[in-house]
């Protein structure tokens, strides 16, 4: 073969695949163990999508510390100890905006170059607005739609817990947050509103990666919501109560529309679904917990009648100074969520890292579950059962939680609603406890492993009783 034939455009384009194919091998070489099934871009995604929580720890188990799992065309590098989880929250080299931008363009068409101009100002404005400084602000409306709420249940009744906590905070949320009275006007609306959110939230995690053709409910749901704010939006920015500074949602459109006039129910919907999808699980595992342990309830009771009395039919009125003489509640909440954390958060790795001793490329999404983390005895002694004691050891009145506590994320973009999670959590528990008296109809039931975005649902139904107290 001359030289001429061997630098033919063919050849060299044979040789530089060979070279490229040897460099990926390479790159996985350096990489943690790979999980990469068979089945070209689907990878191991069928054996995944079937139970992700399952999988995620079982490969743990079997790879150890650091592994990838390759997955309908992309690389999920696990991180589940203190290195890796170092790289993930503090490395210049792995990027927020950059993992979430196509999930959040799937699930509310918000373009990336619009996301990326405006995230840092929105998530500074939310992290001010809904930080240790202002919750305050929050305790009394909040306080009031609960009652309001609780008016509209009676006296007694049996009801599903997932439904009992959604029917009080949705609404006691969307009035302070987004605009009093927001959607849930007339019964038809309520009724519509419930099933379109419950089909939006349960696709959200399939919607974020999916063609939106091949989930056709999910899709009927994002633009029937996307088309209330649409209606809504004049209202909602018109609307403004007297001596006061505007809702969160207000003061973002606000921020949206320095930039562009075209998205502003989009992040109406981005906000929608961040406030409602997390808070309310985490109410009916924090009632379920503490209704299915009889001690801990008991000393629950007897510290609010210590704050509020004994009778349960006064509008009572909750200060900071009741909130911090019921830190048992504030245990109760924390310690649901160690026990139903997230299934994951993510970043994007934008230069190669090194984890242990291997490298890990960019183009990876470097995920970290806190729901095992928390699961890890070496952070977390008996780690399976409800002790809300453990939380004596948290710095709560300097706003720090347990260390390797990472429900709420981590390093600059934690989660901006943790502190009004926690008060509004908080406050419902208190006046449901303080009206009513409740039982479990059914034992707890386990948690959904379907998901791994957000905090898991029940995997079944629980029906309380409540009966107003004499
Ligand atoms: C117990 C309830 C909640 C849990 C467990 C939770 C958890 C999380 C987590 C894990 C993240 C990602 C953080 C990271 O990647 O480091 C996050 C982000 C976020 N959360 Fe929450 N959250 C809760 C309640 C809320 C509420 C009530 C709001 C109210 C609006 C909210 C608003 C947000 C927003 C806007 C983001 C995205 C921040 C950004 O774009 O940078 N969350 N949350």
């Amino acid at each position: 073969m001359g030289t001429m034939e061997l630098f033919s455009p063919i050849a060299i384009a044979v040789l530089g695949s060979c070279v490229l194919f040897l460099f990926s091998r390479l790159k996985n070489l350096l990489g943690p163990p790979c999980i990469q099934g068979w089945i070209p871009w689907i990878g191991s995604g069928l054996e995944f999508g079937k139970a992700p929580l399952e999988f995620i720890e079982k490969a743990r188990i079997k790879y150890g510390p650091v592994f990838t799992i390759f997955a309908m065309g992309n690389r999920m590098t696990f991180v589940t100890e203190e290195e890796g989880i170092n790289v993930l929250l503090k490395s210049e080299h792995v990027d927020f905006e950059s993992a979430v931008q196509s999930p959040v363009y799937h699930t509310a068409w918000i373009p990336k170059n619009v996301f990326s101009a405006l995230h840092e100002r929105l998530y500074a404005l939310m992290k001010g607005k809904m930080g240790t400084f202002n919750t305050h602000h929050f305790t009394g409306p909040l306080t009031e739609e609960l009652h309001d709420q609780l008016e509209g249940l009676g006296t007694h009744g049996t009801m599903d817990l997932t439904d009992f906590v959604r029917y009080l905070l949705y609404p006691a949320t969307l009035s302070t947050l987004f605009k009093k009275g927001l959607f849930l006007t007339d019964k038809r609306t309520i009724k519509e509103f419930y099933q379109h959110f419950k089909t939006y939230d349960e696709g959200f995690e399939y919607g974020s990666q999916l063609p939106e053709w091949l989930l056709r409910n999910w899709s009927k749901s994002k633009r029937w919501l996307l088309a209330l704010f649409e209606k809504n939006i004049g209202n909602i920015k018109a609307h403004r109560s007297a001596g006061h500074s505007g809702t969160l949602l207000q003061a973002i459109l606000e921020v949206v529309e320095t930039e562009t006039l075209q998205y502003s129910p989009n992040y109406g919907l981005v906000l929608l679904w961040a406030a409602l999808a997390n808070a309310p699980p985490i109410a009916f595992w924090t009632l379920g917990y503490i209704l299915s342990h009889p001690d801990i309830h008991r000393t629950i009771l007897e510290s609010i009648s210590s704050v509020f009395g004994t009778a349960g039919k006064d509008k009572i009125k909750v200060s900071e100074d009741d909130l911090k003489k019921l830190l048992i509640i504030k245990w109760c909440i924390l310690e649901s969520i160690r026990l139903r954390a997230p299934g994951v958060i993510t970043r994007k790795v934008v230069k190669p890292v090194k984890i242990l001793n291997h490298t890990v490329p960019s183009g990876d999404l470097l995920m970290l579950s806190p729901f095992w983390l928390h699961r890890n005895p070496k952070y977390f002694p008996e780690p399976e059962s409800f002790k809300p004691e453990r939380w004596k050891e948290a710095n709560l009145d300097k706003y720090i939680f347990l260390d390797y506590f990472m429900a709420f994320g981590g390093g600059k973009f934690q989660c901006p609603g943790r502190w009004f999670a926690l008060l509004e959590v908080q406050l419902c528990i208190i006046l449901v406890l303080y009206k009513y008296e409740c039982s479990l109809l059914d034992p707890l039931p386990k948690q959904s492993s379907r998901h791994l975005v957000g905090v898991p649902q029940p995997a079944g139904k629980c029906w309380i009783e409540y009966k107003e107290r004499a």
